[in-house]
């Protein structure tokens, strides 16, 4: 399945001669990835990456290359498969660190090594236990180094927001010096208030010399609450790079939102007379996306992607937008690609309508998955009265993940309730052995039988780490989204499923996970065993 989204890239504006465009570096993959619980996996960073390529970001940081095997993959896979933004990968300033960097980068059209060292008081003293001096000889060392590799450089001073005004200019007088062409200025900790910061990109740039040569860029944390407003005092002060990612997800409170801080400068052009090149219609598929890719779920009155975001409910309110619309909304939610359902979904609907539906909804999908979307609007809408856009999107989008052989469930049944013990039996087919399988257990609750009678039939034990249930739609038929953490051979799966009956939607997310398990078991035996044979056939 596809999004349909304008991926032609309008003509770059350069922003070293352009006084008023922004440029979007995204760091979803690497920063985002940093959110406790919201590792993906190579195929889901691909997905994303082309997203954020479609959403037209400028810059992907796409992972941390030393950090493991799995982040190299992927900088390396994005590399080469995702064209038009620049590549980025995040270096220490140590040169095993940027080699691996720029070998992960090698196939990228336009690369960029990230590099980085903290520069404040307290992570030079507890952290790094280096010098002032020490600093400066190993930001212009990591600088240089990567320079010889790549004309694209961006250094950061981490914790620069606690660091001693005058150290953070000379250091990046310094580091421009060695010939970094992004210099950017994080707030780490989120410590940082709006007017502080945009004094602080004042300062640097009437203490730096040649500050002028580098972009100035922001990378601000929320600890406080402050990421986005932090973000937008700097570019008023001149920062003309800005690192966010999408919904805000990030190390601890997460990152700036590149949603909030684009449709800030969109919708208040008038006080920032600054351009991105955003394709702002592609903001509310890519949130999304990462959302259910990342199992962060987005809070509903989140502004701009949140479910509430142009919701009316007070009728002064919904009078006013009915009278005109920007009474009330200061924004169209056409233009962040959020769709106002004018057409309405039941189980009278027939293929035109449906077709429509997903066109207009931005999906492109093949004859056989509009096919299977069909079929299953079908039975939900039997089942229920009103279809919202919630409830397809969650149908169309978890057949896009939906591990559904070997095993399959013929049937479940959950017993619980006051002082009952919980009991649930199940029967599973195994698609390809043409195996029916019976099994019951007892848990602490219906779901933890549920999954204990599971695990007997596939076998294995499956370690449940997070289970989360959501009520997508309103109603008391409303869908029930489950997503789930679990654990299987010290491997963390994520699976997600929806249905009108939770426990069913249990079941599904848990069978999702341990198919994709064993169907990613069978591919690696299947290439360890074409490797052995090749080795045989290679034998003198
Ligand atoms: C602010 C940020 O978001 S920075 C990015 C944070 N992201 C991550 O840390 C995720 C990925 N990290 C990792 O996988 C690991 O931390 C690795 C692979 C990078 C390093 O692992 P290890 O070698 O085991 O070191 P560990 O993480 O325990 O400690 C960090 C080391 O890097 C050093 N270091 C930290 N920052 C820098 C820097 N910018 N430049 C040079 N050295 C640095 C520390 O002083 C420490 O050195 P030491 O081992 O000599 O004491
Ligand atoms: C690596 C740097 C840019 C970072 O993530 C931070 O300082 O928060
Ligand atoms: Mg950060």
């Amino acid at each position: 399945m596809e999004k349909n989204a304008t991926t032609e890239r309008p003509e770059q504006i350069d922003p070293k001669t352009s006084d008023n465009r922004v440029v979007i570096f995204d760091t979803t993959l690497r920063d985002g990835e940093q959110s406790p619980g919201a590792s993906m996996n190579l195929s889901e960073k691909i997905v994303i990456a082309q997203a954020l390529r479609d959403l037209r970001v400028d810059v992907i940081e796409a992972g941390f290359p030393i950090a493991s095997p799995g982040d190299f993959e992927a900088v390396r896979a994005i590399a080469r498969q995702v064209q038009g933004p620049t590549i980025a990968g995040l270096a220490r300033c140590q040169k095993q660190d940027i080699d691996r960097a720029w070998d992960a980068l090698q196939d990228a059209t336009h690369k960029r090594i990230h590099v980085f060292l903290a520069t404040s008081a307290i992570h030079r003293e507890y952290k790094l236990n280096m010098a002032k001096e020490e600093i400066v000889r190993r930001a212009v060392e990591g600088v240089t180094m990567a320079r010889a590799y790549c004309d694209d450089v961006e250094f950061s001073a981490e914790d620069a927001a606690r660091t001693e005004p005058d150290f953070l200019a000379e250091v990046v007088e310094r580091v421009i010096e060695a010939g970094a062409t992004t210099v950017n200025i994080p707030d780490t900790v989120g410590y940082a208030m709006p007017n502080q910061f945009s004094d602080l990109i004042h300062h640097l740039k009437s203490h730096v010399r040649d500050i002028d040569k580098a972009i100035i860029s922001v990378h601000c944390h929320n600890d406080l609450g402050m990421a986005v407003a932090n973000s937008l005092a700097a570019v008023k002060a001149g920062a003309r790079q800005i690192e966010c990612t999408i919904n805000g997800i990030g190390e601890r409170a997460g990152n700036c939102s590149l949603e909030e801080a684009v449709m800030a400068m969109r919708t208040r052009r008038d006080y920032f007379d600054l351009e991105t090149n955003i394709n702002t219609r592609a903001i509310f598929p890519t949130s999304k996306l990462v959302s259910n890719i990342t199992g962060l779920h987005v809070q509903r009155n989140k502004a701009i992607v949140g479910q509430n975001a142009f919701a009316h409910e007070a009728g002064i309110h919904q009078h006013g937008v009915l009278k005109h619309q920007e009474t009330y909304e200061i924004m169209k939610p056409e233009d962040v690609g959020i769709k106002s359902n004018q057409l309405v979904l039941g189980k009278h609907s027939g293929r035109h309508a449906f077709r429509n539906w997903v066109e207009e909804h931005g999906y492109t999908l093949s004859d056989e998955e509009f096919q299977r979307a069909f079929e299953a609007f079908k039975v939900l809408a039997d089942k229920k009265k009103d279809i919202y856009d919630a409830d397809i999107e969650a149908l169309i989008e978890g057949g896009l993940n939906r591990q559904d052989t070997p095993w399959q469930i013929v049937s479940i049944q959950t017993n619980a309730g006051t002082n009952a013990i919980p009991t649930a039996t199940i029967a599973l087919l195994h698609a390809g052995e043409n195996r029916r399988v019976e099994e019951a257990a007892c848990g602490d609750g219906p779901v933890d039988a549920l999954y204990k009678a599971i695990e007997r039939v596939v076998g294995f034990r499956v370690r449940l780490k997070d289970y989360q249930l959501r009520s997508i739609t309103r109603g008391k038929d409303a869908q029930g989204e489950i997503s789930i953490a679990v654990e299987i051979d010290n491997r963390t799966y994520r699976g997600r499923s929806v249905s009108t009956d939770i426990m069913e939607a249990s079941a599904k997310a848990f069978l999702n996970v341990i198919n994709g398990y064993i169907n990613q078991r069978e591919r690696s035996l299947a290439n360890a065993a074409a490797g052995a044979e090749q080795l045989v056939g290679a034998r003198p």
